[in-house]
């Protein structure tokens, strides 16, 4: 049997380390401010934003929650980002997606500083991905690239495979891994002999939105196995994109759902909070 990666674990161990380096900063008179902002009623938004401000008083940084109703318009978003944004207590701001479909998430996000901007879903923040010269990661190809990091494989010259080319998903995670020097192939709903492809892979991320999709037959044998997927079976249980129990003895390494990438996500957007609010104090 492969072994299970486990992201609550790595989360847990990644927010200590910010919690330790936050304790400093404010032995210095530096405090850490995160704005989440949640526009409408989504019980799992509600959830995910609940964990947020969790997350937040675990490491010590203050969260500034912002709840707006779902028919906030535009033109009130902007006005809150805009306040936000010129708010010296709050070193990052998070819009919770997905907006009720009134608001264009890209005027929203186009609209966020990009130095507060701890997503990193701003077009020059994306820019910049794609360069190589980041200081925010977003944060679940971040939190993959963490738990590929936990297993003690080396990317270099591996062949990855990343299903899935959505922008704040599969496209960045490419990049990632490509500047780690894997070998980078991206599939999508067009691609041909999709087995084929996926079955070649050393590291397999799975980020398509098809509940147990990857099956055996998908994987090499051996191969880490990444499960961005956040699904529901059959049975209306949470799941992933990789079928678990029909993958987890070829996999060297796999990820579950839950346990696995969700918890980084929220990981990492702490750790990019801490590296926006030292950027903000003139801390490299
Ligand atoms: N502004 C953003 N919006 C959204 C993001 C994001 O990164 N930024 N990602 C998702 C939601 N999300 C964080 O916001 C998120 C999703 C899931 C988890 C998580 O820990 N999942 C658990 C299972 C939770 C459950 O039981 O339902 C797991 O996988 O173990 C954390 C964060 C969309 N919106």
């Amino acid at each position: 049997m492969g072994q299970i990666i486990d992201g609550k674990a790595v989360s847990a161990k990644v927010k200590e380390e910010i919690r330790l380096e936050t304790e400093k900063l404010k032995e210095q008179g530096i405090e850490i401010g995160l704005a989440v902002v949640i526009v409408g009623d989504d019980p799992a938004s509600q959830v995910y934003v609940r964990n947020k401000e969790k997350a937040c008083e675990t490491v010590g940084f203050n969260s500034f929650k912002y709840a707006l109703p779902a028919e906030t318009t535009e033109e009130e978003l902007l006005d809150l980002v805009k306040k936000l944004n010129d708010d010296d207590r709050v070193d990052g701001i998070l819009v919770q997606l997905p907006l009720p479909k009134h608001l264009d998430d890209k005027v929203i996000i186009n609209n966020i500083r990009p130095d507060k901007d701890v997503d990193a879903f701003h077009p020059v923040n994306v820019g910049k991905i794609m360069i190589g010269d980041y200081s925010f990661l977003p944060c679940t190809p971040a939190g993959v690239m963490e738990l590929i990091k936990s297993t003690g494989t080396d990317i270099a010259g591996k062949e990855c495979v990343v299903i899935g080319r959505s922008n704040i998903v599969g496209k960045p995670q490419a990049m990632l891994l490509l500047h780690n020097n894997g070998t980078v192939t991206i599939c999508h709903s067009k691609t041909k002999n999709l087995k084929e492809v996926c079955s070649r892979a050393d590291i397999l991320v799975a980020a398509v939105g098809r509940p147990k999709m990857i099956t055996a037959d998908y994987i090499k044998e051996g191969a880490v196995v990444i499960d961005v997927g956040m699904d529901r079976d059959e049975n209306g249980k949470l799941c992933g994109d990789v079928d678990f129990e029909d993958c987890k003895d070829k996999a060297s390494f796999i990820t579950p759902v839950p346990g696995g990438v969700g918890p980084m996500t929220i990981a990492m957007l702490m750790r990019n909070t801490l590296t926006a609010g030292k950027a903000h104090h003139g801390i490299e």
